[in-house]
């Protein structure tokens, strides 16, 4: 018997409304992205800008944040100081004489300056070259926003605000969320920075 593909259509998208639905459940969390929100604007408010890193399907999410921030989310704006870690020439070079645990590190130790933030993200929490990247941006004394898919997990610690999605069994769950997040970060730092983009705001 044939599987009812629109039956996988219909419960993955259920499965995917609850994840959204668990986050919006969690005050704590809520709180967490407006803070992220408020320290990328008032980072960039003073000359600062945001670094992103991530691997496989985060880097793209990593990619799509800067360039949103740098080019434009919803509405004509000025351009946003962002940038992300994911230049083929520079991964090639450093994962070939460094190691792959340092292609991010490395980025953040050229250009990161004090007051800029690493926005670094990792479904797992784990992966070892976005931990050094968070080292490397506290030693810089930038701020780091973590954004990770598991409590407690060595990326939550290392951050100065972490931001945890319900885990899922599998991080294409956690990344659909991660992508929300991440709009909702560019809406909320245009909101504090271009408010006349917002005229429905008080
Ligand atoms: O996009 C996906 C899975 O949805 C994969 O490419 C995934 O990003 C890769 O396996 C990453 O290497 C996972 O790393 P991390 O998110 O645990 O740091
Ligand atoms: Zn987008």
């Amino acid at each position: 018997m044939k599987e009812d593909l629109t039956e996988v259509v219909a419960r993955d998208l259920s499965d995917a409304a609850s994840a959204l639905e668990a986050l919006r459940n969690r005050p704590e969390m809520l709180a967490a992205i407006a803070s992220a929100g408020r320290l990328l604007a008032e980072s960039m408010d003073k000359g600062g800008k945001v670094m992103s890193c991530g691997n496989g399907g985060s880097l793209c999410d990593a990619m799509h944040f800067a360039e949103e921030m740098t080019g434009r989310y919803r509405n004509d704006r000025r351009p946003y100081a962002a940038v992300s870690m994911g230049d083929a020439s520079h991964m090639s070079c450093v994962g070939n004489d460094y190691g792959y645990e340092q292609v991010f590190a490395r980025y953040v130790e050229g250009l990161g300056r004090p007051g800029d933030v690493l926005l670094a993200i990792s479904t797992s929490g784990t992966s070892r070259n976005i931990l050094l990247a968070a080292q490397a941006a506290r030693a810089k004394g930038m701020k780091v926003i973590g954004l990770t898919g598991r409590e407690n997990s060595p990326l939550a610690q290392a951050s100065d605000i972490a931001i945890v999605t319900p885990a899922g069994k599998y991080a294409d769950r956690v990344q659909e969320l991660h992508i929300k997040v991440i709009h909702i970060l560019i809406e909320i730092t245009e909101r504090l920075r271009d408010p006349q983009n917002y005229p429905d705001a008080e």
